[in-house]
């Protein structure tokens, strides 16, 4: 799916991070039509949240399972396959080449898309020189980029401060999905690269994946409806 063709609404993936699937049902009965997207991360699917993707999926919404796989190749391709009978939109790995083409062999013939998941976005280049890579994280990015589209993968996740030089690479054939979005006055948490919502857009993202912004706003759906004002003014 060409960037253009991608809902305004769908561009918003909110993070269920949350204890439980009765907080995660009672956070997307809150948010209501303002979202169509969601993100099922470790601490949900830790805590049951697995059959609620299927339910979500299932109900009409979108559903992104983030579990950033990364194993010997046989037990991501077996993993990929459970995730893909979920009816999920996005499955995540993490940018080795090995996980990588064990997934998107493993995802053929299904709806189910692999995201590689670049460097983190709570990663400074001194977090990369501190777990022992050489490379800065702009570098690293685009390294994993090239790999995973020579390896056929579906989308990569980045900051949004990547997004721009990723665009370069891959062009419209890969999907640029970030998270480390925090609208203007947010509390940055442990992110360190990020971005505000209409500046991504504007860099080029096709998705921004929020959380704490919006869970744990006052108001979630006033929240949700903000970063989506935010975004449909930037595609303008
Ligand atoms: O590089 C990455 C990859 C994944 N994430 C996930 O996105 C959300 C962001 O949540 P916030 O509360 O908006 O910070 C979270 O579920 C992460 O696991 C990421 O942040 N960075």
């Amino acid at each position: 799916m060409q960037p253009a063709d991608i809902a305004a609404q769908d561009r918003l993936i909110v993070a269920l991070d949350l204890p439980g699937v009765t907080e995660a049902e009672a956070m997307i009965a809150r948010l209501g039509d303002s979202v169509s997207f969601y993100k099922i991360g470790y601490q949900l699917a830790y805590a049951g949240g697995l059959p609620l993707a299927q339910q979500l999926a299932k109900s009409g919404k979108k559903v992104f399972v983030d579990l950033k796989l990364h194993d010997i190749g046989n037990t991501v391709a077996r993993g990929v396959e459970s995730v893909a009978k979920l009816g999920a939109t996005f499955l995540t790995v993490h940018a080795y080449p090995q996980t990588m083409k064990a997934a998107v062999e493993a995802r053929a013939g299904s709806g189910l898309k692999i995201l590689a998941v670049t460097v983190l976005t709570s990663y400074d280049d001194g977090d990369l020189h501190a777990a022992g890579y050489r490379l800065n994280v702009s570098d690293l990015v685009e390294a994993r980029a090239q790999q995973a589209q020579v390896l056929g993968v579906d989308g990569l996740v980045s900051s949004p401060e990547e997004a721009a030089a990723l665009r370069k690479i891959v062009g419209h054939q890969m999907h640029l999905v970030t998270p480390g979005i925090r609208p203007a006055g947010a509390a940055t948490g442990d992110q360190k690269r990020i971005m505000t919502p209409a500046r991504a857009i504007a860099a080029g993202a096709d998705y921004l994946v929020v959380g704490r912004p919006v869970t744990e706003a006052a108001d979630p759906k006033a929240a949700a409806d903000a970063i989506q004002a935010e975004i449909e003014q930037a595609l303008a």
